[in-house]
C-alpha cells in the first residue's frame, strides 16, 4: 500500500513513511493510493466481535508491512485497554430510529483517544525500532491536544509541543493540557484563534530547514494513521445495527472534517452507509460550501462548543481530490485561491460532494435546547459538540437507522452543559484533582518565528 499526496507532486511513501512524515512536502495531504474494500461476508463477520478484532480488520489492509499482524493485534490491544467501557464504543439508543454513538470513554474523554492512543503506540513501536527522536508539533482547539498529550507523555523520543487558542479551550481541555507534569510536554497558548495554530503547524512543516532541523512529526488528522483509526468504529456500530445487510446514516459533529471523512473512507470500504451528514456549529463554512459549492472563509466565532471552531477544514482537501478524481494539480490551484479568501469548487466536483454529504448546522440556541431536552427526553447528557449532531441529525432522520457520534464527555465542558441544561456533569474519579493540580503553559504570540524559537529552545 503507498501513500500518495492530494496535491500530486511529493513523493509517494508506505504506511510508516505517511504516519512518521505528517504533512506531504508538496503541501498536501496523503491518502492511500487505493482504497481496499472488505466483501459483505467480511463485514457481516463482525459481527459480535471485539472493538479490536474489528479494528485489526479494518486497518490491517492499509499498514503494509509497517507491523506484523502479531505486533499490530498487540499494539490495537495496547491502545484500547485503558478505556473506560468494555465495547470501547457503545451504542445507546436515543428515539426508535436514532443512536448515539458514545466516543467518548478514552482517557481524555474525547473521541481522539480512539485515533491518537493507537498513533502513540505506532509511533513509540516505529521509533523504537529506528532509534530516531522527533519533535511533535500540534495544533488543537482542544480535544486534539489533550489526547496527543496523554498518548506521548513520558516518552523518551518525542518532544510534544501544542498550540492551542489562548482563553477559546474549555477549562477542562485546558487543564488537560498544561497539567501533566512530564517535561517531554509543553503547552503553548498562542494569541489567536485555531484557525492560527493550524496554518503555523503547517507552516513549520513547509520551512524544510526547520522541519529537518527539529524532526518534525503530526497527528493531527493531516496524519493519515488518525484518519484510519477512526474508520473502525463507523464498522462497529453500522454492524450492530444490521450491516451489511442494512444500510445506515451517520451524523458527524465536524470542525477539520476528519471524523466524517473517515467516515466515507469506510464507505468507500463497502460498509453500507447512505447519508453522511456534515454537522456545524455557527462557524458554518462546511454546511455552506455544500449548499453553495464556494468555500469561503470568514472569521472565527466562539461558540459553546469551542472544538468546532473552525474555518479551514484541513481535511477537506481530501475530499476535493476524490471530488477532483484524483487531480493534484487542481487541489493545489484551490488551496492557493484559499490564501485569498476561498474558492468556487466546479460543478463535477460539487455534485460528487452533494451526493456524498449532506449537511446542517446549529445555532447556539439550538444546542442548548438539544442538551436539555435530549436529557430530559433520554435521559442522555450531551456535550455541546454532540448537541450540534443530535440537533443537525434529527432533520435527517428517516427509514435508514441514524447514528449520530457524541464526540466528547459532558464533564469537559461543565459550565456550557450547566447552563443549558442545569445539570452537572462530574469528571471520573481518575481526574477528580484535576482543578488542584499545577499549571504548565507558555504564552506565545500568533508569530510563526517566535512559536518556532520556543520549540528550538525546549528540545
Ligand atoms: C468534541 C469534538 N467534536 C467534534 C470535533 C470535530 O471533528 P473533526 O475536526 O474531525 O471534524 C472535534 C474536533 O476535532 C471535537 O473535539
Ligand atoms: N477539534 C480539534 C481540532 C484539530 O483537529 P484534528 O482532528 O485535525 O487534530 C481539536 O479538538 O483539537
Amino acid at each position: 500500500m503507498r501513500y500518495i499526496s492530494t496535491r500530486g507532486t511529493a513523493p509517494a511513501l508506505t504506511f510508516e513513511e505517511a504516519m512518521l512524515t505528517g504533512l506531504a512536502r508538496d503541501g498536501g495531504l496523503y491518502v492511500p493510493e487505493n482504497i481496499p474494500t472488505l466483501t459483505a461476508a467480511q463485514i457481516a463477520d463482525m459481527a459480535g466481535k471485539s472493538y479490536e478484532d474489528v479494528a485489526f480488520a479494518v486497518m490491517r489492509p492499509f499498514i503494509g508491512d509497517t507491523f506484523s499482524d502479531a505486533q499490530f493485534r498487540e499494539l490495537i490491544a495496547k491502545a484500547y485497554a485503558g478505556f473506560g467501557h468494555a465495547a470501547r464504543a457503545p451504542l445507546v439508543q436515543l428515539a426508535p430510529n436514532h443512536f448515539l454513538l458514545e466516543l467518548f470513554h478514552g482517557p481524555t474523554l474525547a473521541f481522539k483517544d480512539f485515533a491518537m492512543q493507537l498513533i502513540g503506540q505506532m509511533f513509540q513501536a516505529a521509533l523504537s525500532r529506528s532509534g530516531d527522536r522527533v519533535t511533535i508539533v500540534g495544533a488543537t482547539s482542544g480535544d486534539t491536544g489533550s489526547a496527543a498529550i496523554e498518548a506521548f507523555r513520558g516518552l523518551s523520543n518525542v518532544d510534544v509541543f501544542i498550540l492551542f487558542p489562548h482563553g477559546r479551550v474549555s477549562e477542562v481541555q485546558r487543564r488537560q493540557m498544561t497539567t501533566p507534569s512530564e517535561s517531554n510536554v509543553h503547552a503553548l497558548a498562542v494569541d489567536g484563534d485555531f484557525d492560527d495554530c493550524q496554518a503555523a503547524v503547517k507552516d513549520m512543516f513547509n520551512d524544510f530547514a526547520f522541519r529537518e532541523d527539529v524532526k518534525l512529526a503530526g497527528v493531527n488528522s493531516i496524519n493519515w494513521g488518525r484518519v484510519l483509526a477512526q474508520v473502525v468504529y463507523y464498522f462497529t456500530a453500522a454492524v450492530s445495527l444490521g450491516a451489511p445487510h442494512r444500510e445506515v446514516s451517520f451524523t458527524v459533529p465536524t470542525g477539520n472534517f476528519g471524523d466524517i471523512f473517515a467516515g466515507y473512507i469506510a464507505k468507500k470500504m463497502g460498509l453500507p452507509i447512505a447519508d453522511l451528514v456534515v454537522a456545524t456549529n455557527r462557524n458554518d463554512i462546511l454546511h455552506r460550501t455544500l449548499e453553495t459549492g464556494a468555500y469561503t472563509k470568514e472569521g472565527v466565532t466562539p461558540t459553546i462548543s469551542p472544538s468546532m471552531d473552525i474555518q479551514v477544514s484541513s481535511n477537506f482537501e481530501r475530499a476535493l481530490f476524490y471530488a477532483y478524481g484524483g487531480d493534484g494539480a487542481t487541489v493545489a490551484a484551490q488551496m492557493d485561491d484559499l490564501k485569498s479568501g476561498g474558492f468556487e469548487i466546479s460543478q463535477g466536483a460539487y455534485q460528487m460532494l452533494q451526493d456524498t454529504f449532506k449537511s446542517g448546522r446549529a445555532s447556539e440556541e439550538d444546542t442548548k435546547a438539544m442538551i436539555k431536552s435530549c436529557r430530559a427526553d433520554s435521559g442522555e447528557l450531551l456535550c455541546p459538540h454532540s448537541a450540534v449532531g443530535v440537533h443537525v441529525a434529527q432533520a435527517h432522520l428517516g427509514a435508514t437507522p441514524m447514528v449520530t457520534l457524541a464526540t466528547a464527555h459532558p464533564a469537559k465542558f461543565p459550565d456550557a452543559v450547566k447552563d443549558a441544561s442545569g445539570v452537572v456533569a462530574p469528571l471520573p474519579p481518575r481526574m477528580a484533582d484535576l482543578y488542584d493540580r499545577p499549571e504548565r503553559v507558555t504564552r506565545v504570540a500568533n508569530d510563526l518565528a517566535a512559536l518556532q524559537a520556543v520549540i528550538k529552545e525546549r528540545i
